[in-house]
């Protein structure tokens, strides 16, 4: 068993996990539909469609309706131009800036690893006044790889530049892109419960699990201390 010497670097996913923002997604991807004259889609059609980043939820998109697949390029670049700024209807998940805020004092690194382009990542960041606590933010067009594959939440560990007698570092994440790509980087995983996960918990391997915020502090302590 290790001890936690120092504060191991936590890693957070983004969409279904600090925030809730499927009713701006829902909301862009409709307005897309509308232009097309395709009937819109409920809210947990599209919340199911997110995880893999905006080209695999638009060919979700497409298979769902009677759009033409070669019209995926101009459907993304036409919800692009909503989705950059959409935060109207996006809510954090409740204490998760106390939660972040708790961690951050505490000494440990935080960073941010999400399939959300870092244009709207750093937006809705920004709009919830989150942003300064994260060193580091790897968005899923950062690199050419996206979650699942392991690179971009290696990136954002080696961007925390970890101490070399810290503890491995914690993937925090709601879906089962992000528990494989936790265990792709060989890394512990904490599930938050609540977000956009489709496969029961106890399909999914995780250190610990949870559904609220508040309890995250405590969960990550105990984590760092199993290494
Ligand atoms: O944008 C997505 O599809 C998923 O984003 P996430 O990786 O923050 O859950
Ligand atoms: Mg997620």
């Amino acid at each position: 068993m290790n001890i936690c010497f120092a504060p191991c670097p936590v890693v957070f996913d983004l969409d279904g996990t600090l925030i809730d923002s499927a009713p701006d997604i829902h909301a862009c991807v409709n307005a897309v539909l509308r232009l097309h004259e395709v009937p819109p889609l409920t809210l947990d059609q599209v919340r199911g469609f997110i995880g893999g980043g905006v080209d695999l939820l638009w060919r979700r998109v497409v298979a769902a309706t009677a759009l033409p697949v070669e019209a995926h390029r101009d459907l993304v670049a036409s919800f692009m131009t909503r989705y950059h700024d959409a935060t109207s209807l996006t809510r954090l998940y409740p204490h998760v800036a106390d939660a972040l805020g708790t961690l951050a004092d505490r000494g440990y690194p935080l960073g941010l690893c999400t399939n959300k382009p870092l244009g709207p990542t750093r937006v809705v960041l920004d709009h919830f006044g989150i942003a300064q606590l994260f060193r580091v933010v790897i968005g899923g067009d950062s690199l050419p790889q996206k979650k699942p594959d392991p690179a971009p939440l290696r990136a954002a560990v080696a961007g925390l530049g970890a101490h070399p007698d810290a503890p491995r570092a914690l993937y925090v994440g709601d879906s089962e892109f992000d528990e494989e790509c936790a265990r792709n980087a060989g890394l512990p995983f904490l599930l938050f419960t609540r977000g956009y996960r489709k496969t029961p918990i106890e399909q999914l391997q995780h250190q610990a699990s949870f559904d609220d915020f508040a309890r995250l502090p405590l969960l990550v302590e105990e984590a760092a201390a199993v290494g």
